[in-house]
């Protein structure tokens, strides 16, 4: 048999296996029961199509690629005015200069891809007539109860007249899928696509309370060709919509630079995204430039690495913390997902592994989102399980020194409340020589253990009677490192309230908590042991719970302040930890202000770090804060903001003051 023929059967079985499956993957996705994680379904799409163009004349019948993925089920069937569809996908420079070739002359936009679900919202003489879903792309579900009952950014009423179509994409915030998912260990959300989808599936709005939506528009089409303006982002943003980031690019240089420029900002974003999307950024030539079988040609998809995948959890093993509390860590046969190998990722709590079905075993669905370390999010096909898989057993004893542990909160966290606990007692010494707190850099994580194992650590001050000679009696340990360290732990002395404070790994107690304190006029870490619940709780932002814990175990640990000290460890308050002093004619004084997008001082056009502008902020008398609350005077803007962060402040009726006008503040009261 020539070997061309194998080839040939084989190609035309692989893509009717390939065509199968995509059919089954969309089935289950659709249905919102996904078998496997998008990058992985995206593989398979890329095989198909990869064959299907060597090998036209196998081009299935029908073709799934040539289809737009729809539900199964269809509540409340509307016919979309024009279809809703997918879009066409690259991942090299080359193929962005390629999509600017094709229009030359044309100004494009590049936007963020949101990860959620697109709706279409039809006005009809100013009023929100219909939500409608995307569905098969021809036919979509009438969602309209459920999106103004929950989705934020659908404006009831907007001031154009005749048939007006506004399509974009309703996805759920991180912020609130992390809230949500705190508040319902029970019941956790695997993603916040899927979460989004599940939520306008809803058959009775008040199962999916809680469940918040956003909208984010980047598509509009109305009847009367006069009543929005030409360009895309300026007639969805003078009509009251939130508008997908858009930034206008001239050529593929340009929209090569913001495509990375998106991409590196994913982190710190409130929403997925798994990609960008470049579009004409005229109306009327997008429209012009007419579709394909299932995508516009006026748009392109650049896709960029996944966020979620699937691997196998091997085995899990219960971690004790600093502070006792015993953590499940989920260990991973190794996968590259968020940009980097993930081996280790963390499985919340028994709570979580419960409501998530989680077994040693399973294919595991990972993700890695935003700054939020890898979880597991749970297992997507429980069909694959083979019967070998193991239950998770929670321990009853301490992994490390063997005493019974005890349960906390609703999550059934689990701690080990024996303070002599090696593992702690390491977790501890570790702690307190990382950079937040003393920073005894020349010591690492592998040092302290040997040490605390040679008996020579246990407590922090057992650092500052370290001596060159007993360093020296281990192993390649020789007269140049020891030095270093011992040099490295004289420097650390200087640690001061705050930063001993953070080392000492006060349960509840956080960093915030420990500026806090500095700033309200404690002078040393005995001040505080000493202060008692009442005076601890008259400081902003310290509740009762912490009060109590920084009471209860600064007293424990008063021995170890008393050798820290004798040893010529600061434990004062430092300069640099105090507030800055303010001038009486301070122009912001009193304000509380959060601070947005990218600073550059306005007279050097130079880019000034966001800590550092806050701390001129704090000079002219603001207090700052991280985000958007009730409590918020200003919401300083820099350049490219976030529309979320514009809509929350909206919302809550902050006022938004752009960074010249601080600026011009801080010049006139020579702050700078
Ligand atoms: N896990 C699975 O088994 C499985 C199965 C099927 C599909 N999927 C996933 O679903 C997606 C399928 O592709 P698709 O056709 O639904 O979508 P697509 O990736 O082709 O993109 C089209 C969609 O992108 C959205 N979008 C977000 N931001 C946009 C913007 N700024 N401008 C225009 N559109 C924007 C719109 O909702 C639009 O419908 C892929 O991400 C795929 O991985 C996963
Ligand atoms: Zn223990």
């Amino acid at each position: 048999m020539a070997a061309g023929n194998v080839h040939a059967v084989n190609v035309e079985e692989r893509i009717r296996e390939l065509a199968d499956q995509v059919v089954v993957l969309r089935d289950a996705y659709y249905r919102g029961s996904p078998l496997v994680a998008d990058a992985e379904y995206d593989a398979v799409e890329d095989e198909l199509r990869g064959l299907i163009a060597d090998n036209p004349e196998l081009t299935p019948d029908p073709n799934p690629l040539d289809q737009v993925g729809a539900p199964a089920v269809l509540h409340a069937p509307v016919r979309h005015s024009r279809p809703m569809l997918s879009l066409e996908k690259s991942t090299t420079p080359e193929q962005v200069e390629a999509f600017f070739a094709r229009f030359p002359g044309q100004p494009v936009v590049v936007m963020p891809k949101l990860d959620g679900l697109s709706l279409a919202l039809v006005y009809e003489n100013g009023r929100l007539a219909r939500a409608v879903t995307r569905g098969d792309g021809t036919t979509g579900d009438d969602v309209t109860p459920l999106v103004r009952a929950l989705t934020a950014g659908v404006p009831a009423r907007i001031d154009a007249p005749g048939r007006v179509e506004v399509r974009g994409e309703a996805v759920m915030l991180r912020s609130t899928f992390a809230a949500y998912n705190a508040a319902h260990a029970d019941k956790p959300l695997i993603n916040p696509r899927n979460a989004a989808a599940g939520t306008l599936r809803a058959k009775d709005p008040a199962t999916v309370a809680g469940r918040d939506l956003f909208f984010f528009a980047f598509d509009l089409d109305t009847s009367d060709a006069d009543s929005a303006a030409a360009d895309l982002e300026q007639g969805l943003s003078t009509l009251g919509f939130s508008v997908a980031d858009m930034r206008h690019c001239t050529d593929a240089a340009a929209a090569q630079e913001v495509i990375t420029t998106i991409e590196t900002q994913r982190d710190q974003l409130d929403y997925d995204l798994d990609g960008a999307v470049l579009r004409l950024a005229d109306r009327v030539a997008y429209g012009a430039a007419g579709t394909r079988s299932n995508s516009p040609r006026g748009a392109l998809a650049y896709k960029f690495a996944a966020e979620e995948r699937t691997t196998v959890l091997k085995a899990v093993v219960w971690d004790v913390g600093k502070t006792g509390k015993i953590a499940p860590v989920a260990h991973l046969e190794p996968v590259f997902v968020g940009g980097t190998t993930v081996t280790r990722a963390t499985l919340a709590n028994q709570e979580v592994i419960k409501a998530r079905g989680i077994r040693i075993g399973d294919v595991v669905l990972v993700r890695r989102a935003g700054d939020v370390i890898p979880f597991v999010a749970g297992v997507l096909d429980e069909s694959q399980r083979t019967g070998a898989e193991e239950e998770i057993v929670p321990p009853v004893t301490c992994p490390s020194c063997g005493q019974a542990l005890v349960e906390q909160g609703n999550s059934r966290e689990l701690f080990c409340v024996n303070v002599a606990c090696p593992a702690q007692t390491v977790r501890r010494l570790i702690h307190w020589a990382s950079r937040a707190a003393a920073d005894i850099d020349a010591i690492g994580q592998v040092w302290i253990e040997r040490l605390a194992e040679a008996g020579l650590l246990e407590n922090p001050s057992d650092f500052y009677t370290l001596t060159k000679e007993q360093l020296l009696e281990f192993d390649r340990v020789g007269e140049v490192s020891a030095t270093r360290m011992i040099d490295s732990i004289a420097t650390s002395r200087a640690v001061g309230l705050r930063r001993a404070l953070i080392g000492l790994a006060i349960p509840m107690a956080s960093e915030g908590t420990a500026t806090r304190l500095c700033r309200a006029g404690f002078g040393s870490l005995e001040e505080v042991a000493d202060a008692g619940e009442e005076r601890l709780v008259a400081v902003e932002d310290i509740g009762p719970k912490v009060a109590a814990s920084l009471t209860e175990h600064l007293t424990r640990l008063r021995p170890e302040l008393e050798r820290l000290r004798e040893r010529g460890v600061s434990l004062d308050v430092r300069e640099e930890d105090l507030p800055p002093v303010v001038s009486s004619d301070a122009p912001l004084a009193g304000k509380t202000v959060v601070v947005t997008g990218a600073i550059n001082d306005p007279r050097s056009g130079e880019k000034v770090a966001r800590p550092t502008f806050q701390r001129l902020c704090e000079q002219a008398g603001a207090t700052t804060a991280t985000s958007v609350s009730t409590n918020t005077d200003y919401l300083i803007t820099g350049a490219d903001v976030g529309a979320s962060k514009l809509t929350k402040a909206e919302k809550l009726g902050v006022e938004v003051v752009d960074q010249s006008e601080i600026w011009q503040q801080l010049i006139a009261a020579k702050i700078v």
